[in-house]
């Protein structure tokens, strides 16, 4: 797996990530949202250096010019619920994209240590030969992003895969690079040290989908 570390080199984007961290900041979940979907953009952006491009003639009032655009077959994948504002911060760039989602959450079983990872929703386009870009802020144990992946499978294989996350931890990239084509490509804003006994990033930013959407009753 080609890992693309954004935090070896300080941007604008340590601002953001230093802000959805910031307990003097979580309580204001617009901010939060917008953040992660700003993390979204400039992840994209990045990634979109390693897009397939292809060159195609443009008219401008006065005459055509060849131009080099990214292929249109990009497919983003995220998981609900907090995937829904990065995928909206890649949607604002890759705005041609097919789109595709699905649920993913950490069933507990008999106690908070441990859990299995539920898949019950999933809506996806053929994925055969294109471009996927499977995006979750929060890349803790890895499970989710391997259980999203194995589900989509009879969907088609797609030509290349990258994943797209803000806050990692280094099992869980591990997790990921064990389990993923070697050709896959990680775009990530920071990777934490660990994972706490409950499957947090430590220090991570806490419980992502509730600081974007509100806690949430255990069933
Ligand atoms: O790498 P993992 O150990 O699988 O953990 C990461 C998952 O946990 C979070 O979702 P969560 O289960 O909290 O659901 P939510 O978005 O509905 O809050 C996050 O958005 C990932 O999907
Ligand atoms: O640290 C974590 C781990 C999983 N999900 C989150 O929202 N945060
Ligand atoms: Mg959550």
């Amino acid at each position: 797996m080609h890992i693309h570390n954004l935090s070896e080199q300080n941007s604008i984007l340590n601002q953001f990530i230093a802000e959805i961290r910031d307990v003097s900041v979580q309580n204001d979940s617009m901010r939060f949202r917008r953040n992660i979907e700003r993390i979204g953009e400039i992840l994209g952006y990045e990634l979109s250096k390693a897009l397939e491009f292809e060159t195609r003639s443009i008219t401008t009032p006065l005459a055509t010019i060849m131009t080099e655009t990214p292929k249109n077959d990009v497919v983003l994948c995220s998981i609900l619920r907090a995937g829904v504002p990065l995928h909206n911060g890649l949607l604002n760039y890759f705005d041609k994209s097919e789109n595709a989602f699905i649920s993913a959450y950490r069933h507990h079983l008999d106690n908070p240590e441990s859990f299995e990872i539920v898949v019950e929703y999933l809506a996806c386009p053929d994925l055969t030969g294109k471009t996927l870009i499977l995006a979750d802020p929060m890349l803790a144990t890895g499970q989710s992003l391997i259980a999203t992946y194995k589900a989509l499978e009879p969907f088609g294989k797609p030509k290349h895969v990258h994943i797209v996350a803000a806050i990692g931890a280094e099992p869980g990239v591990n997790y990921l690079k064990n389990n993923l084509p070697e050709d896959t490509n990680l775009w990530i804003a920071a990777i934490d040290k660990s994972l706490n006994n409950k499957g947090y990033i430590v220090p991570g930013l806490g419980d992502a989908g509730d600081l974007a959407f509100g806690a949430k009753l255990q069933h």
